[in-house]
């Protein structure tokens, strides 16, 4: 990949003049001067209906902007990524997750497309071994839940698909451990018989604190429960460190491999979807790859211009280093994508939250954005105050899927209603005149008109994307996620970053261990006052 400093190319400083000409742009007057605008601003791919058009840009904005993709050659970026070259540097890894769900291998990625194959493969025979009862429990019953233990990509992928795919839910019964705290671990355990739990213990590593504590934890319980001699059947294991998984305990046969050019946070698509397999069954864990990889090729293929991961990406560059907003919101209509939110931020800010570029010098621009956000109509009952009259620009990217699940087409109707007029209200505002014509119909009196006046007086022209997808299904749900992999794969090859690493998680790691030498032995350690002072509050508690 080519290691170009985004702010010395011609579209950046065009970029940074069309700005400073343009901040006036006015969604509502820019719809006036284009009648053809909401057209020329939305993209159709497929199920994927994404507007574009409540953005704070023009087609001189979205020019330069495609010029800038051009100049920092994200066309080379994108072949060196499909093709399997080793873009993550730092770790001196390829970056495939798209080899796990390719239908045809790209030129390069044959012999990962194969691997990525054959390891589906063993998953899905057990997978559907287990759904039918065939793969038994120690004492020879079916098994009827499976606790999946890992954190991080090893957990908030799976948690957000199964959550998301609900509606296709077979009979196991689900649940996630993942935060080290015994009292995560203990409410899981409460609930489920061990004699017929399957437990699947998710880490690339095998080596992450968390996951081995709840491991460790969940076995001793499990062997007190049931037996040392089920742990064989009962405890599978998702890694790329086959050793560490036997030493565990874990039968050979029921490891199943990861790949090291899979990263932890876009793993999903491999055997760490275990669980989303086992949840909602091999078919549907296939059309959720091959959603993703139909997202691929429309990726791969269409022009900067007409490529929905593409203008997501510039429209996030746009913001973030010239509007110099900081944050991004995602918004599903439905509750189905509660987990979405939570999902991105891990992918998104653990990717691009990076101040060193690829050459290895300090950045001095802006990278890596805030993402949050909640299911819509619930968070316009909590946040939405500060995206409509608050002082910062939150652009926010709307998600629905324009048929329910079930037949309810009333609630269907009014979630819809919501959905659409937050961003008209959102681009429109209310005027100081409109806002006084509403006090006097609603009967207030001249100095009560005065005072409240201000306050009832929406700015308006707050950006918005709109992605209106056909229907939630497995497929469109696999194109969604695949649509901001490369997303954020796009900004990170414009912001000239290693996106695809994740040093900067170490250091909490190893201050953690040092912190939990000095919890074992009761002392204050060798710490600054305020957390030797934090130490001592917490020794009075024990
Ligand atoms: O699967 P593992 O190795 O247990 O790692 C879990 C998570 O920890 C991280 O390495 C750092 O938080 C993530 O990238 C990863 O998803």
């Amino acid at each position: 990949m080519k290691n170009i400093n985004p702010t010395q190319t011609e579209a950046w400083k065009k970029l940074e003049e069309h700005y400073n000409n343009n901040q006036g742009l006015n969604l509502k007057q820019a719809f006036k001067d284009n009648s053809n605008r909401a057209q020329e601003f939305t993209t159709i791919f497929e199920d994927f209906y994404v507007d574009f058009s409540k953005n704070l840009w023009d087609s001189t904005t979205k020019d330069l902007l495609v010029q800038l993709a051009r100049e920092t050659h994200l066309d080379e970026a994108i072949e060196a990524y499909f093709s399997g070259k080793p873009i993550n540097a730092t770790e001196g890894r390829s970056v495939l997750h798209t080899a796990l769900r390719a239908q045809q291998a790209h030129e390069g990625a044959q012999q990962f497309v194969d691997a990525a194959v054959t390891s589906k493969q063993k998953m899905f025979e057990f997978v559907d071994k287990v759904i039918s009862g065939e793969f038994k429990t120690a004492s020879g019953a079916a098994f009827d839940t499976v606790v999946n233990i890992g954190i991080g990509g090893s957990d908030l992928g799976p948690v957000m698909i199964t959550e998301a795919l609900q509606a296709y839910k077979n009979h196991l019964n689900l649940h996630f451990v993942s935060n080290v705290e015994g009292d995560h671990v203990e409410e899981v355990l409460k609930t489920i018989n061990p004699s017929t739990t399957l437990f699947v213990i998710v880490s690339k590593s095998f080596g992450t604190q968390e996951t081995l504590s709840n491991a460790t934890t969940i076995r001793n319980w499990f062997t007190q429960q049931v037996n040392q001699d089920a742990v064989g059947t009962h405890f599978i294991a998702v890694s790329s460190n086959i050793n560490r998984a036997v030493d565990f305990g874990i039968e050979e046969e029921n490891i199943f491999p990861m790949f090291d050019w899979v990263g932890g946070r876009f793993s999903l698509w491999s055997t760490v979807g275990m669980s989303i397999a086992l949840s909602v069954g091999t078919h549907n864990f296939q059309q959720l790859l091959d959603g993703a990889s139909q997202m691929d090729e429309h990726f791969k293929t269409a022009s900067f211009e007409n490529n929905i991961p593409v203008q997501l990406a510039l429209l996030t560059i746009w913001y973030n280093n010239f509007y110099k907003a900081q944050s991004e919101a995602v918004i599903p209509y439905t509750q189905y994508l509660h987990r979405l939110p939570a999902y991105l931020q891990q992918a998104i800010m653990e990717s691009n939250g990076k101040t060193i570029d690829r050459n290895g010098s300090r950045v001095n621009y802006e990278t890596g954005n805030i993402v949050w956000g909640e299911p819509g109509t619930n968070s316009q009952h909590a946040f939405f105050q500060l995206i409509h009259q608050g002082s910062k620009l939150i652009p926010a990217h709307f998600i629905a899927f324009a048929k329910a699940k079930y037949q309810h087409q009333d609630h269907h109707n009014k979630l819809m209603a919501n959905f659409i007029a937050q961003t008209e209200a959102l681009m429109n505002g209310k005027t100081k005149e409109e806002a006084f014509d509403d006090l006097k119909t609603a009967g207030k009196n001249q100095d009560e008109i005065e005072f409240l006046l201000p306050y009832k007086v929406f700015e308006g022209n707050k950006p918005t994307t709109t992605l209106l997808i056909d229907e939630l299904t497995p497929a469109s749900l696999g194109k969604l996620i695949a649509m901001y992999e490369h997303k954020i794969f796009t900004e990170g090859v414009i912001w000239n970053i290693y996106s695809y690493d994740q040093w900067g998680v170490e250091l909490g790691k190893v201050l953690a261990d040092a912190v939990l030498q000095d919890i074992e032995n009761g002392s204050t350690g060798q710490h600054d006052a305020s957390t030797q002072q934090i130490l001592s509050r917490f020794y009075q508690f024990q």
